[in-house]
């Protein structure tokens, strides 16, 4: 049986597209002979696309990239303190715009240390767990305003927006990845001092535990769960918590298990009434742009996570294999992103 997937393809900025030409290339090989084909758009968006038109991310632009099945994204932001990007906010008004307006309301960053890669932690034990990040809510919503700017007195608010709807649905799915994994759920918020929303969130993860009385249910306030991470990491399984919560906590996450450079990510519409959209954690890395210093594992890992929502899992089983004993071979030497693209996509056509 063959199958087409619509993929809209936004390389971004800075390693954006130095790393998604790899995840392509190993989507390519993947693919090769197996069925499914993936019918690519190219949609140049991020700082060169403002700079040349003005234009971050157009009415015609989400329309278009709606009409597709799924969506890889490299990373976004151009150079910081480029004084032509001033007042251009690429990351709200593209990126963040992509989360909201497809409804994506789960981000899920897997965390996983993979055999042979060196953690800075002393002992790291078992690595392995799942961050479900609420994706659309929270003070990323843009819900703030300044007063009296520029004064002494100024006053700049960034409110948090938590909906009873927004956390029950990010809660059911973590308690759903909760159900298929080892059976524990770690909500971290900040309930001893925002007490508005924790209190919203314990009540939600409360009421849901009752239907998932086979998963055991811990809590842990944000600044010890960062301690957790680095000194106990094998005691989680899956861990939900608010967008800016989940930012923090899975470059965290990253730092234990080998580096931003192996992070991969999904922007999930669960129901799929929008296109979810597949990307590394890491940014554009403006320092090493255009170096080929990028680790392009990340993206192509975020590639394995596409090929799982689509329900290609021998395919998405495919290509961690090959990430996992190219991590496995890594000797140390420098390579180039190019190098370890096409090593990982040489595996793949070979496995
Ligand atoms: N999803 C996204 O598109 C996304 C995510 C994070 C940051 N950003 C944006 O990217 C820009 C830079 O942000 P930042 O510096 O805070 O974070 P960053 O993730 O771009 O870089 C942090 C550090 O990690 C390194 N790094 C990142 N990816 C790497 C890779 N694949 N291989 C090896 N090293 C890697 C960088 O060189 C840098 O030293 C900013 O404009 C930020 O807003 C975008
Ligand atoms: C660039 C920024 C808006 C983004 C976020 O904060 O979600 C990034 O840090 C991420 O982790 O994907
Ligand atoms: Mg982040």
């Amino acid at each position: 049986m063959s199958r087409t997937v619509k993929l809209a393809v936004i390389p971004g900025d800075g390693i954006g597209p130095e790393v998604i030409a790899e995840a392509v290339a190993v989507l390519d090989a993947v693919t090769e002979g197996s069925g499914l084909s993936f019918e690519k758009t190219h949609f140049s968006l991020g700082a060169d696309r403002y700079l040349a038109t003005g234009d971050v991310l157009t009415d015609d632009d989400l329309e278009a990239i709606k009409s597709h099945d799924a969506i890889l994204l490299g990373a976004v932001g151009g150079v910081p303190g480029d004084p032509r990007l001033a007042g251009a906010n690429i990351e709200r008004g593209l990126l963040l715009k992509l989360r909201f307006s497809l409804d994506h309301y789960v981000n899920l960053r897997p965390t996983t240390l993979f055999p042979g890669i060196a953690s800075p932690l002393a002992n790291p034990g078992d690595v392995d767990f799942v961050v479900v990040r609420e994706g659309t809510e929270g003070p990323y919503v843009g819900n703030g305003g300044v007063i009296r700017q520029g004064t002494p007195h100024e006053i700049a608010n960034e409110v948090s927006v938590n909906t009873a709807y927004g956390v029950e649905r990010v809660v059911r799915y973590a308690f759903e990845q909760a159900g298929q994994r080892r059976r524990k759920l770690t909500l971290v918020h900040k309930t001893n001092v925002l007490t508005f929303a924790g209190s919203l969130w314990k009540r939600i993860v409360d009421a849901v535990a009752a239907e998932h009385p086979d998963v055991t249910v811990d809590y842990l306030h944000v600044d010890a769960a960062t301690i957790f991470l680095v000194t106990d990491p094998a005691r989680f399984d899956v861990i939900v918590t608010d967008n800016l919560f989940g930012d923090i906590l899975t470059d965290l996450a990253a730092a234990i298990s080998g580096g931003i450079g192996l992070a991969a990510s999904g922007n999930i519409n669960p129901a799929g009434a929008f296109p979810s959209m597949f990307e590394p954690v890491h940014g554009s890395a403006p320092d090493i742009a255009g170096q080929q210093k990028a680790d392009p594992t990340a993206a192509i890992l975020s590639t394995a996570l596409l090929l799982r929502h689509l329900g290609e899992k021998e395919l998405a089983g495919r290509v961690e294999q090959a990430v996992t004993a190219d991590l496995a071979a890594r000797t140390g030497a420098a390579r180039t992103t190019s190098e370890i693209g096409a090593a990982i996509a040489a595996r793949v056509a070979q496995n």
